[in-house]
């Protein structure tokens, strides 16, 4: 595999520093209500730079969904969390301590990935008065069920169950996504086994409780390969209601420049947020996050200004680069945004009209600004909407609480 052109991007170092901008952590103790002002107001929201898109402008009033990590104890949940979003290496969870209270964190690297983690500590007791359940349901997104696949998974089954009918009652919108976590100690066919029994167990479980209607997604995964990153990304996008403008906008682009495949990736996480509509297969996605990795290290070795490498972003609106790998396959990574990358799959000849593929690239990132300046107004607009009702409120309770 030879690369050629590889220009400013991203850092590794520079990545960790703005991983911890990006995250602000908390623990959250039960009784903590619904006050999330604590935790946000400690997340920067990221501005516009000369020539760099800043896709979070105006977004400071949004309500960001949950993602929820539920499980049975050592199921791997924080471990998931740690991996994805913290760039902690698959071995280090070995130490993880156990979580004995709800994590919750922020995910905002750019305004397309906007969300919170709430990591539970396994078994959570829905009985118990002080965990209030029906609140956190109603704000959730998606919700993870972590199954440690290399564990009998019987009470697991049964805890999904549980957790999954109590939230459907409360908010029938969640996403249910469940982890068949662990997998890499498995062979494939034991995997599909794992997989076949499992969903079809628990499909049984709602079945016999009359709720056929609620939708489970399932996932084979694991910390140590790329198929974490693979599922996050499948959770991610069910949360991103832009989601089929982008994907429509990716195939615009690929059938006229000649491209196989298109990915738009989080630069951070890792996580693509929208492909083509072409199937996706693991090795190409696998592909993208090593180009993302070599991109990122070669640029923070070389992308810097010698003088002084604190000065500047070493991902910027320049940032390219170009892979071409043995089998006449060009791989073509290309930055969208402060926090987008581009990565698309191409024949050597189709490259040759790189020209042709650049313009439509300009056409591509401008389209994307025109989604993201539709979904600021809307914010806008709702968070207008929403301080006119307050005021409203509050001058009708003044009214009332003045009888003069
Ligand atoms: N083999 C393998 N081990 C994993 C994987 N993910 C997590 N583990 C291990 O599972 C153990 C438990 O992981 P945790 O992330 O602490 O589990 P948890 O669900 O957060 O546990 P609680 O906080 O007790 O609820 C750790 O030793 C991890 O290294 C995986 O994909 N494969």
């Amino acid at each position: 595999m030879t690369s050629e052109g590889v220009s400013n991007c991203c850092g590794e170092a520079e990545e960790k520093e703005d991983d911890n901008e990006d995250m602000a952590m908390g623990c959250y103790d039960d009784d903590d209500d619904d006050d999330f002002s604590a935790l946000t107001e400690g997340n920067p929201e990221w501005g516009s730079e000369d020539g760099v898109l800043g896709f979070n402008e105006g977004l400071s009033g949004e309500v960001k969904p949950r993602v929820l990590l539920m499980g049975l104890r050592r199921s791997g949940k924080s471990s998931i969390q740690k991996v994805v979003f913290h760039k902690m290496s698959p071995n280090e969870t070995l130490f993880l301590e156990s979580t004995n209270k709800i994590c919750r964190e922020d995910v905002s690297s750019s305004s397309f990935v906007s969300f919170q983690i709430w990591d539970f500590p396994g078994q959570i007791d829905f009985f118990d008065p002080t965990f209030d359940y029906e609140m956190i349901f109603r704000g959730t997104g998606a919700l993870i069920f972590v199954i440690d696949s290399q564990d009998d998974y019987v009470e697991a089954l049964s805890r999904l169950h549980l957790t999954v009918t109590r939230a459907y009652k409360v908010n029938p919108d969640i996403h249910f996504e469940v982890f068949i976590h662990k997998v890499d100690g498995l062979s494939d066919d034991h995997k599909i086994e794992k997989q076949g029994d499992i969903r079809r167990r628990a499909s049984d479980d709602l079945a016999d409780a009359r709720l056929e209607r609620i939708h489970l997604s399932f996932y084979l995964t694991s910390i140590y390969d790329h198929s974490i990153f693979e599922a996050f990304s499948k959770v991610v996008q069910k949360l991103i209601p832009q989601l089929p403008t982008l994907e429509n906008l990716l195939n615009i682009f690929i059938s006229n420049s000649g491209i196989e495949k298109a990915f738009l990736f989080d630069v951070v996480s890792k996580i693509y947020i929208a492909t083509d509509s072409s199937p996706v297969d693991m090795q190409t996605y696998e592909l993208c996050c090593d180009m993302i990795d070599v991109v990122i290290d070669i640029s923070c070795i070389y992308g810097l200004a010698e003088e002084d490498p604190a000065v500047g972003s070493p991902y910027d609106k320049d940032s390219m680069a170009i892979i071409r790998l043995n089998n006449t396959t060009v791989v073509y990574l290309k930055e969208v945004t402060k926090f987008l990358a581009m990565v698309c799959f191409l024949r050597e000849e189709s490259f040759e009209r790189k020209g042709l593929i650049d313009y439509n690239f300009h056409c591509f990132r401008k389209a994307i600004q025109e989604v993201f300046d539709v979904r600021v107004e809307v914010q806008k607009n709702r968070k207008l909407l929403s301080q006119r009702r307050r005021s409203k409120q509050a001058t009708a309770n003044g009214v009332a609480g003045n009888p003069h």
